[in-house]
């Protein structure tokens, strides 16, 4: 994929912080913003594929990297984070939360400490980075934060209860966040994906609808930040996504509900 030149103006020789940046989207969204210019702090736990990620960027694009491992269910991590960059002088203009997890099945059957973890990964973590960086983009008059919901955000999902109420709150803070923060130049904007090639289903546990189809990382991030550049509040990356989205407006939500618990219900549940 060539470099975007919205991105490259608006990003070239600037920081920006991706969380997740070891796996999926946050790989895809590091390669896009090294093509167009701009600097990388990396952060995850997987500290062996960060590195590996961002001397590979280093040595393709010529940027800056910074590697800093963290583990966001951890409450001290964002703190941690933001020490090891504004704390340092190294001003963060794009602020990525990305991080995050699913869990595919029955919340009765499921563990308890996944679901609790899931909470603080996808929506605490989230909450705190964006309030330590959020100051330092309003003093500048400059800034933007890219916030990783889903079109699980837009009903109810049984058998991914937990998850698709995280991704609501996601999608919520971010279009509510954008109105608030708007007039100081910073802009806010929630990507909202569908089925995206990555390592989600992996760590959710399989999913039923194998068939479903896959659209690319690389694509979806490319819309992400060419959608938050041009002030979209949210972003549906690919065209069946919006329209069930929108053709959802005109159905109670009752049945849209029903229709997703037969999606997804595992073989296992009779
Ligand atoms: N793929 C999909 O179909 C969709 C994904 N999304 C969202 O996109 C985002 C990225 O997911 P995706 O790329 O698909 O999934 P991946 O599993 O491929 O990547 C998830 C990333 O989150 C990081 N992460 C998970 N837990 C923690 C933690 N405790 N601390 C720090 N980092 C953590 C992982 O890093 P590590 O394990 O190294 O810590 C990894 O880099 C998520 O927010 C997800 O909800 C939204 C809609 C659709
Ligand atoms: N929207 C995706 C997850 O967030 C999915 O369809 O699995």
């Amino acid at each position: 994929m060539t470099a975007s030149a919205i991105l490259s103006k608006t990003y070239k020789g600037k920081w920006a912080l991706v969380t997740g940046a070891s796996a999926g989207i946050g790989v895809a969204l590091a390669e896009d913003l090294a093509a167009a210019g701009a600097n990388l702090v990396l952060t995850a736990r997987r500290v062996d594929r960060l590195e590996a990620l961002a001397q590979r960027l280093q040595e393709q694009h010529g940027i800056q990297t910074r590697v800093i491992p963290a583990d966001l269910a951890d409450p001290a991590a964002p703190q941690q984070l933001y020490e090891a960059t504004e704390g340092q002088g190294l001003e963060i203009d794009l602020l990525i939360n990305n991080a995050g997890f699913g869990y595919l099945g029955e919340f009765l059957r499921s563990d308890l400490a996944f679901q609790r973890t899931m909470v603080d990964v996808n929506c605490a973590a989230v909450v705190d980075l964006t309030h330590r960086y959020l100051p330092g983009m309003v003093k500048r008059r400059r800034g933007d934060i890219l916030i990783l919901a889903s079109t699980a955000a837009y009903q109810p999902v049984a058998y991914m209860a937990t998850y698709a109420a995280t991704k609501v709150f996601d999608r919520y803070f971010a279009e509510a966040l954008a109105e608030e923060v708007g007039r100081y130049g910073v802009r806010v904007s929630a990507l909202c994906p569908g089925p995206t090639e990555s390592e989600f289903g992996q760590v959710a546990g399989s999913r039923k609808e194998e068939k479903r189809k896959y659209q690319p990382a690389a694509e979806v991030a490319r819309l992400g930040l060419e959608g938050l550049v041009q002030g979209k509040t949210w972003v549906i990356p690919y065209s069946g996504g919006r329209i069930q989205v929108f053709a959802q407006r005109f159905v109670p939500r009752r049945i849209i509900t029903k229709a997703a618990e037969k999606m997804f219900r595992p073989d296992t549940v009779k």
